[in-house]
């Protein structure tokens, strides 16, 4: 059962170490550092664990990391201003701004005001269609961290059936995208697939993205199949005294490990990918910014 576990935290270690590794070289010998700003406009106490945990690895990694933490008021024209500033800025390289944004901001308009070069989250609509036209753009991070780690697993994915669950801009559209660039069959279904058990039952490949707490059971996979949780569901846990809480994936593990061929753990697997995708887009941005190669083996 172990060996079938995919270990994201340890591979997103190593994407870290690569990423380092080239932004060390682009210091030595051009004496260029990245940037990566993060914008977070609220309190949301989750995002701010997240914001702090991506400022922590970017300056591990040799990286700038500047903050900007906006009040949950911030009006939409000067949000737009601060990242009319950020595109304008030679020391900033990646932008990021954390998702979801307070209701009275439109985060379409923020998004697409982002310079597409700098956009590490991949969101932006040139980027999007970009990448479903399959050229060259910034690729958004759970999805390329998903790639990443089926890639590592089976060297080619090409004439493989996946199943996407979820239909998301975020991760199920691109994720759909980057699995058929690389020549898998691919079918996304969603809350109104029919017989959706059956569906997923034919893949060699599921990446569930839905945001139900642990709806894929081992009877929904076909034996052997690789399993990648993208999930992160935040729900009650008695067992671990009264008002706790845990985290589980869109996947049940223990049934869908007794069946899976590989199955990427909650936490521990694709999250912990994202943040090290994110580093590895600003890297990319940085170098493509410079007119230098861009880091092998860290884009899509
Ligand atoms: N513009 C934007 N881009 C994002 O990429 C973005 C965003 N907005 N809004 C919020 C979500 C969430 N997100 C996560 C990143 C890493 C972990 C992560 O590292 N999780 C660990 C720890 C989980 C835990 O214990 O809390 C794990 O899965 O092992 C989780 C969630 C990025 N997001």
């Amino acid at each position: 059962m172990t060996g079938k576990r995919i270990d994201g935290k340890a591979f997103a270690a190593n994407v870290r170490g690569q990423v380092a590794e080239h932004v060390a070289r682009l210091k030595a010998e051009h004496g260029i550092t990245p940037g990566l700003a993060v914008v977070l406009v609220g309190e949301d106490p989750a995002s701010q664990v997240y914001v702090r945990n991506k400022g922590k690895q970017t300056v591990e990694v040799g990286m700038n990391s500047v903050e900007h933490r906006l009040d949950a008021s911030t009006s939409e024209a000067e949000l737009l201003a601060l990242i009319e500033r950020l595109n304008a800025d030679p020391a900033i390289n990646g932008i990021l701004v954390q998702l979801p944004l307070p209701g009275h901001l439109n985060s379409d308009l923020v998004i697409n005001t982002i310079d597409p070069a700098k956009d590490v989250d991949g969101f932006h609509i040139s980027n999007v269609g970009l990448l479903g036209t399959g050229q060259k753009s910034m690729v958004p991070c759970t999805p390329l961290g998903c790639l990443m780690l089926l890639r590592d697993h089976f060297g080619s994915l090409s004439g493989r059936s996946a199943v996407v669950l979820g239909r998301s801009n975020i991760v199920g559209k691109p994720m759909f995208n980057l699995l058929l660039r690389d020549s898998c069959t691919v079918t996304v279904a969603h809350s109104r697939t029919r017989d959706i058990e059956a569906v997923c039952r034919q893949a060699d490949i599921v990446v569930a993205a839905v945001g139900r707490p642990e709806m894929v059971t081992g009877d929904w996979l076909k034996p052997g199949a690789v399993v990648i949780d993208v999930g992160i569901n935040r729900v009650p846990a008695p067992e671990l005294g009264e008002g706790r809480h845990k985290i589980v994936g869109d996947c049940e593990f223990e049934s869908c490990a007794k069946v899976a061929g590989a199955i990427t753990p909650v936490p521990g697997g694709v999250g912990p990918m994202t943040i090290a995708c994110l580093l590895a887009n600003t890297l990319t941005a940085c170098c493509r910014e410079n007119g230098l190669p861009e880091p092998e083996g860290l884009t899509a």
